[in-house]
């Protein structure tokens, strides 16, 4: 487990504008499937702008333990040599992801296609996330598991000497399902098929592809993707430039919104149409985004972002935007709470076994700071009424995303907000506070 340190709590409170130019840290997904895949790839991968933040961390040190040679040869620059598809050794004590469900979920993949058994384990959040999800398919593929009750952690994997390749629908839309599946399908003969009824980020998909997979995707239904792979490639290293996270640019984006006269810049800011659905919701409420400097690198766009303060409305979110958004809802809370007039984001059940339950955490991040907030089902109801009394102190739930909202609502409310613990914001930002108040933002 990697927080036994006492809580650090924070308070926030309204400051002058936010004004100045910073890059956020790389893509946490990206950073992920980077160290896994150069680890199953042969050769040298040489990775910049990698994310050093906690749940990252614990990936590059599971890859490690599998086998796979991982160095750090300079700020957010890193090697990996890799062992090549199907050759992890048997690591030689559990593999702890932390708090974090990506690194965890997408290295049961990549186990599950080699003949090694590995017990994966995390912290208390962790523990209680839902794992069936992944090993339901995974033990289709031959892989077999020992788990305590609902597939919760911790638990023992043993992979398949002779993995099976499927064709797997994704019970809901999950990115982490989908590669999961697709990195144990590195390892079968044959092609091994993932369709999603909604499409869920590519990032898996991009980087195969750029080591060197055969891997295709074509749109099935309305919002969904059909992804095959040909399984049993020979995966080169690859460079990787990893562009700055959408979901932690969402932070200073949403506190530059609300906190008047702002005017922020952030570079590199990637713009994967599978990751911008809170730039789109942010745009139909009157947020002023401007988009410059657009490129791209191994498949994956990036732009430099101008965001103004601006005047919020209150919207109507639908269902289908919610993987394109999903780890951003609740600091839109927070932007509708500024808003005029009401902000229904609908078909939130994934929210639901996250870190938190952050359905419940966002709706009590709200309540307690005087904001007019239902749950109905699987929406979210937001009144906005242009301005946030505060004055309360948020429950964080070991949850990063709670911790780094509260912070940015406190950034222009009435009275200031607390946050009763800071530490986990270290698992995807760690330098969220200094960059915050490097920007003008009053944290004490
Ligand atoms: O694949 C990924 O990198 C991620 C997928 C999403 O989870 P789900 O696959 O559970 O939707 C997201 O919430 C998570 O932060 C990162
Ligand atoms: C849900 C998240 O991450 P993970 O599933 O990797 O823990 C997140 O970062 O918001």
């Amino acid at each position: 487990m990697t927080h036994s340190d006492q809580p650090r709590p924070l308070q926030s409170r309204a400051s002058g504008p936010l004004t100045g130019k910073v890059r956020v840290p790389g893509d946490k997904s990206i950073s992920h499937r980077a160290l896994i895949l150069g680890a199953l790839a042969v050769g040298e991968t040489r990775i910049s702008g990698l994310l050093e933040g906690e749940d990252v961390l614990n990936t590059a040190k599971s890859m490690q333990a599998l086998g796979a040679r991982v160095q750090r040869t300079g700020d957010f620059a890193w090697t990996v040599n890799g062992v090549g598809v199907g050759g992890f050794a048997q690591p030689k004590a559990p593999l702890d992801f932390g708090n974090s469900g990506t690194g965890c979920r997408l290295v049961m993949g990549a186990v599950a296609g080699c003949p090694i058994s590995a017990v994966f384990d995390g912290d208390a959040s962790l523990r209680s996330r839902p794992m069936r999800r992944i090993l339901d398919p995974l033990e289709k593929m031959g892989a077999r598991v020992t788990a305590g009750e609902g597939g919760r952690l911790p638990l023992t994997l043993q992979g398949a000497r002779d993995p099976l390749p499927i064709t797997y629908q994704t019970p809901v839309a999950s990115a982490q399902i989908k590669s999961a599946v697709l990195l144990a399908g590195l390892a079968a003969p044959g092609t091994t098929t993932v369709v999603e009824t909604e499409a869920s980020r590519d990032h898996t998909e991009l980087m195969l592809r750029h080591f060197g997979a055969d891997i295709t995707s074509v749109q099935e239904g309305r919002h969904g993707r059909r992804i095959t792979l040909v399984g049993q490639p020979e995966l080169h290293g690859a460079n990787v430039a990893v562009p700055a996270d959408p979901s932690s640019a969402a932070f200073p984006i949403v506190a530059a919104l609300i906190v008047e006269g702002s005017d922020v810049v952030l570079s590199d800011v990637m713009t994967n149409p599978l990751r911008t659905g809170l730039f789109t919701t942010l745009r139909e409420m009157g947020a002023s985004i401007e988009e410059s400097e657009v490129r791209g690198d191994a498949g994956e766009p990036m732009a430099r972002l101008r965001v103004r303060a601006s005047k919020l409305r209150g919207v109507e979110v639908p269902p289908e935007r919610a993987p394109s958004m999903i780890d951003e809802y609740l600091v839109l809370a927070v932007a509708a709470s500024f808003a005029e007039g009401t902000t229904i984001m609908r078909g939130l059940q994934e929210l639901r076994v996250k870190e938190s339950d952050r359905l419940e955490a966002t709706a009590a991040m709200l309540r307690v700071n005087g904001v007019t907030v239902e749950v109905s089902g699987d929406d979210l109801i937001v009144e906005g009424r242009g301005h946030v009394p505060g004055g309360g102190t948020v429950a964080t739930h070991m949850d990063h995303r709670i911790a780094m909202s509260a912070l940015v609502m406190g950034c222009a409310s009435d009275q200031p907000v607390s946050v009763d613990d800071t530490a986990f914001i270290a698992t995807s930002f760690p330098d969220f506070i200094p960059m915050m108040r490097s920007l003008g933002a009053d944290f004490s």
